[in-house]
């Protein structure tokens, strides 16, 4: 079995539980609230500049130029393939571009992306990898899910969030993921493998959270600013 499918068995309980979280039910039958979304749409930007400096922290990390290139292309697509999906929905809005990235980080924003970044910076390659897996696959794993829902590709709002979650290239860059962790699991002790298998565990309830999040329009939890 690969390393994946195991940590796959672990975390599809709480990826299950997304599916019934009232923001991924509102964005499936297109009822979600716009400023909700607005609000998942300004915290997501600043979360993915820190999830496009790990995606470069394991460029910078790799022992060889075939997995830098992998991580330099997640980055790449990151900075450019999905967050135009969020510069041009900050549009939409009238937001700009600036705003979108002054958005100052929410509580579980900034717990989420401290928490990888963290990892990322104090362990190998392998700690960057187990940070970032849950993201592009989870986000793939719920775009599949939404894109089964008659019509929900087609709503005027929300069907081009669906349509990129559930596309052709992201797919592959999770692909790209699986295959970076399976690659570094190799070779590696079971207390090892366990403490990797966690970490994912844990940024998937990270995942919930940020949901939450979006939901309830959380800032800081101090009136303070
Ligand atoms: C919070 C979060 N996790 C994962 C993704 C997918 O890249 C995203 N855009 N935002």
């Amino acid at each position: 079995m690969k390393f994946t499918d195991r940590i796959f068995k672990r975390v599809e309980p709480i990826w299950k539980s997304y599916m019934d979280h009232p923001f991924i039910q509102g964005l499936g039958d297109g009822s979600l609230d716009e400023e909700k979304f607005k609000h998942w749409l300004k915290q997501d930007y600043v979360y993915l500049i820190e999830y496009a400096r790990l995606f470069s922290i394991g460029a910078a990390k790799s022992p060889d130029l075939q997995m830098m290139t992998t991580y330099a292309d997640l980055a790449y697509d990151t900075l450019h393939t999905e967050m135009d999906l969020h510069r041009s929905y900050a549009k939409q809005f009238g937001i700009t571009e600036k705003e979108l990235e002054q958005t100052e980080p929410a509580q579980t924003t900034l717990a989420y992306t401290s928490y990888m970044l963290n990892l990322a910076q104090q362990g190998g390659i392998e700690n960057v990898i187990a940070a970032i897996l849950t993201c592009t696959w989870s986000y793939r794993y719920i775009g599949l899910k939404l894109a089964e829902i008659e019509d929900s590709k087609d709503h005027p709002l929300y069907g081009e969030w669906i349509k990129m979650y559930a596309s052709q290239e992201f797919s592959s860059s999770k692909e790209d993921c699986i295959q970076l962790m399976n690659n570094v699991a190799e070779g590696k002790t079971e207390e090892e493998l366990q403490r990797l298998e966690d970490i994912v565990v844990n940024t998937s309830y990270y995942e919930y959270m940020f949901w939450e999040m979006a939901e309830k329009l959380e800032t800081w939890p101090v009136p303070v600013k």
